[in-house]
């Protein structure tokens, strides 16, 4: 029996949306996840686009409001857009926004109560992964790419895994977290009060140490985005990969916030980076 529940497909420009359902072990609750497949017919082995989303979100904001799926199937790409974090009545949660449920953070929690079933990381790079290749039958390259806290998510992915993503894109990314409030917050409480924990989930952090292959990076940034100077500052990610000689481009894009009217706006050229960089 496949180990996962087809809950929605539906056709969409030429090709299909699904949601589905599966118990992860990882995390131990039941998960969904929302995928988009290109024309089976046109692109048999399409390249993956995992869309990581930010605070307060799960797998249906990207889908529902992002638009992307009109050029992804144009450029022949599946997207994968999972939770931001486990679910469900018997897992530890928060009442603000920022903290628990809908606010995973893409990483491996180790402070009670949240290390049982915070593990968002190995989730998406194992259990997700496995499941994506194995029963859906997606082992193609990887792109990777989020908003926000799901920036932050795509930045740290990526930098730990570039033999697997060819290219990197965000949009307002939380890119040094340790410094950030929403990021002290997350990490006090996932890894505890120890700042050297937080260094291999801090993307400000990881390029400073970067050696090895240099996966490109495109970020953009609204100006008016209430973020951000006191959540965001990408410029710092800018600085680190100047000294490293990493190829990374930030557009800071006049009038536009923190909003999926700016995701929409500029998806399409996300995905043209991706299917470019994949041609060189
Ligand atoms: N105070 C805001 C902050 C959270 C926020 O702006 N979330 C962004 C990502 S950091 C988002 O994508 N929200 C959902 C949406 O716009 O669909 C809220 O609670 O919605």
């Amino acid at each position: 029996m496949s180990k996962v529940e087809n809950l929605e497909e539906h056709r969409i420009f030429d090709g299909m949306q699904y949601k589905y359902r599966h118990h992860s072990e990882l995390l131990d609750c039941p998960m969904t996840f929302s995928l988009f497949l290109p024309n089976k017919e046109k692109f048999p082995e399409p390249p993956l686009l995992w869309w990581l989303s930010g605070l307060t979100c799960n797998d249906d904001n990207f889908t529902h409001k992002a638009g992307a799926q009109r050029a992804a199937a144009r450029l022949g790409i599946a997207m994968i857009m999972p939770d931001t974090s486990p679910r469900g009545e018997e897992i530890a949660d928060s009442s603000d926004y920022d903290l628990g449920q809908g606010a995973g953070f893409y990483l491996n929690a180790t402070q009670e109560p949240w290390a049982s079933h915070y593990k968002m990381y190995d989730y998406l790079t194992e259990e997700l992964t496995d499941l994506v290749r194995v029963e859906l039958g997606l082992d193609g390259p990887e792109f990777i790419s989020g908003h926000s806290m799901g920036g932050h998510g795509a930045l740290v992915l990526g930098l730990r895994n570039p033999e697997r993503f060819q290219s990197i894109t965000a949009f307002a990314p939380i890119v040094n977290p340790s410094e950030v409030p929403w990021g002290i917050k997350a990490f006090e409480n996932y890894l505890g009060k120890t700042e050297e924990d937080w260094a291999e989930w801090d993307a400000v952090k990881l390029m400073k140490q970067h050696s090895g292959k240099r996966v490109p990076i495109l970020i953009d940034q609204g100006d008016k985005d209430p973020f951000y100077k006191k959540e965001l500052e990408p410029a710092k990610l800018v600085e680190a990969a100047k000294e490293k000689d990493y190829p990374l481009q930030l557009r800071i894009q006049s009038g536009h916030d923190h909003s999926y009217y700016t995701i929409a706006t500029f998806i399409e050229e996300h995905l043209e980076f991706h299917i470019n960089e994949l041609k060189k």
